[in-house]
């Protein structure tokens, strides 16, 4: 049972206090004052104290603050309720009045222990959680993975700009949340654009705000994404599909740490961090000028690589099960679970959109269950025959996007086909345009 310290100054109540509780199977100290009991040894040994507020030398009060995170209730008359609450208010986990009869006594201890073990509980399973993953919500443990993780440290607390390379559906706008979340800029604002979904017509006015009358339709000035980000971090998702006009524009803002918004006469300062991301090759598009060369210096400054899905070994099962709970969570589910043929499917495909092609298909067979066991069958993912090769589609995953999208491009909105393939829409533009596959049919 527990260790809990008795301070009181009476020996009658002392001595009833501590026997009752020494009946009720806890092992039991008693002082007269503050003082006594601080010699009797470390206070961060005893799981409770109980301590008079009306104590020679110190109050009882006193040992709020000196037991740090052992709980401490504090024993008063009648007379001196109001100082017992003011007591809670200082910390002491509860009070108890005297005179007070034995259950009252027992309840009080009993409620402050497990409340007290629960925290402890808590703090533990916490400190488990950032042991595992040391970015908060991302799951990962694989070399690659703690790669990351040791690259967001480090760059993190520094003013640097962040290049973050990887697939569609990696976690490339995760990685540069925690970016913001654990540099000194975390309480100003975190600005994500995505370069790829504002048509090129708009991106400029839209990234460096306009004047009033700068283009047609103008009719206020307004602030552009860039200047919202002051303060704080500038998120540019897909960065190599910025303009040439908006490469220059976004140079200037980084070089001289100004702002020019679309049709104004001057500048204004800024202070923004650049956390910027792409799929693309930028050393071949730097070649086929296509992005200039001294942006690119500008903003590959420290760069975060983050691996495919299919390389990520043990933490592809991981975060299937990360993203089960998960999901079940936030469409209020019971709790389930995957089969072990399930699982090891999920571990054997290739998952060419990434965690979000997981994190969809995942989310459609919670939506399809009412709890229990997501089977092999329910996932529908491609078998591999036992040379490991994936039975359908026997096609190169190139071609095998092509043949999905000009099969069913008819019949779905871009939403659909790009949730049908697990990716994102922004992701089925990207791949439209890298494969030449521009929308043929229109959807009903
Ligand atoms: N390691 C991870 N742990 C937990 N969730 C993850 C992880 N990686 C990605 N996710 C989840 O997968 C989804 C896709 O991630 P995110 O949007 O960050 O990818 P992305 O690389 O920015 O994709 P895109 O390039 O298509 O914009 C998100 O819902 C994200 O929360």
């Amino acid at each position: 049972m527990a260790e809990i310290l008795i301070i009181e100054d009476e020996t009658v109540i002392r001595e009833a206090v501590m026997r009752l509780l020494q009946r009720d199977g806890h092992t039991v100290h008693g002082a007269e004052s503050v003082e006594e009991a601080q010699q009797l040894g470390p206070l961060s040994d005893y799981d409770l104290i109980l301590a008079d507020h009306r104590l020679p030398g110190h109050n009882g009060n006193h040992m709020i603050s000196a037991a740090a995170s052992t709980p401490v209730i504090i024993m008063t008359s009648y007379a001196t309720v109001k100082s017992a609450v003011d007591a809670m208010r200082q910390g002491a986990v509860d009070y108890i009045a005297k005179p007070f009869d034995n259950d009252e006594l027992l309840l009080t201890v009993k409620r402050a222990l497990r409340e007290h073990t629960l925290k402890r509980q808590n703090a533990a399973l916490r400190a488990h959680l950032d042991v595992e993953y040391p970015v908060t919500g991302i799951v990962g443990e694989c070399p690659a993975m703690m790669n990351v993780f040791d690259r967001i440290a480090r760059v993190a607390p520094t003013d640097t700009t962040v290049l973050i390379l990887g697939e569609s559906g990696t976690g490339k706008e995760l990685v540069a949340r925690a970016v913001h979340e654990q540099s000194e800029r975390a309480d100003g604002p975190l600005i994500a654009v995505n370069c790829a979904a504002i048509p090129d017509s708009l991106l400029e006015a839209e990234l460096f705000g306009h004047e009033k009358g700068a283009f047609t339709g103008a009719h206020s000035a307004r602030e552009g994404l860039v200047e919202a980000a002051n303060g704080g971090t500038l998120f540019l998702d897909e960065v190599a599909e910025l303009p040439l006009p908006a490469q220059a524009r976004l140079l200037r803002v980084l070089q001289e740490s100004e702002i020019r918004r679309v049709g104004a006469s001057h500048s204004k300062h800024i202070d923004i961090r650049l956390v910027a991301a792409t799929h693309r090759d930028l050393d071949q598009l730097v070649e086929a000028q296509a992005f200039r060369n001294d942006l690119y210096f500008r903003i590959n400054v420290m760069e975060i690589a983050l691996p495919p899905l299919r390389e990520r070994g043990e933490d592809i099962a991981a975060l299937a099960k990360f993203l089960l709970e998960k999901a079940c969570r936030r469409l209020n589910r019971p709790a389930m679970q995957f089969t072990p043929e399930a699982l090891s499917l999920i571990n054997q495909y290739s998952w060419p959109g990434n965690v979000r092609e997981l994190e969809n298909l995942i989310e459609r067979a919670v939506i399809m269950l009412d709890g229990g066991e997501v089977t092999a069958e329910q996932l529908a993912l491609p078998r591999r025959e036992n040379n490991g090769q994936q039975t359908t589609p026997d096609l190169s995953l190139e071609a095998y996007f092509c043949k999905f999208v000009r099969e069913n491009e008819g019949g779905m909105t871009e939403t659909e086909l790009a949730k049908q393939l697990g990716i994102s829409r922004k992701a089925l533009w990207e791949r439209r345009q890298r494969f030449g596959l521009q929308r043929r049919g229109q959807a009903g």
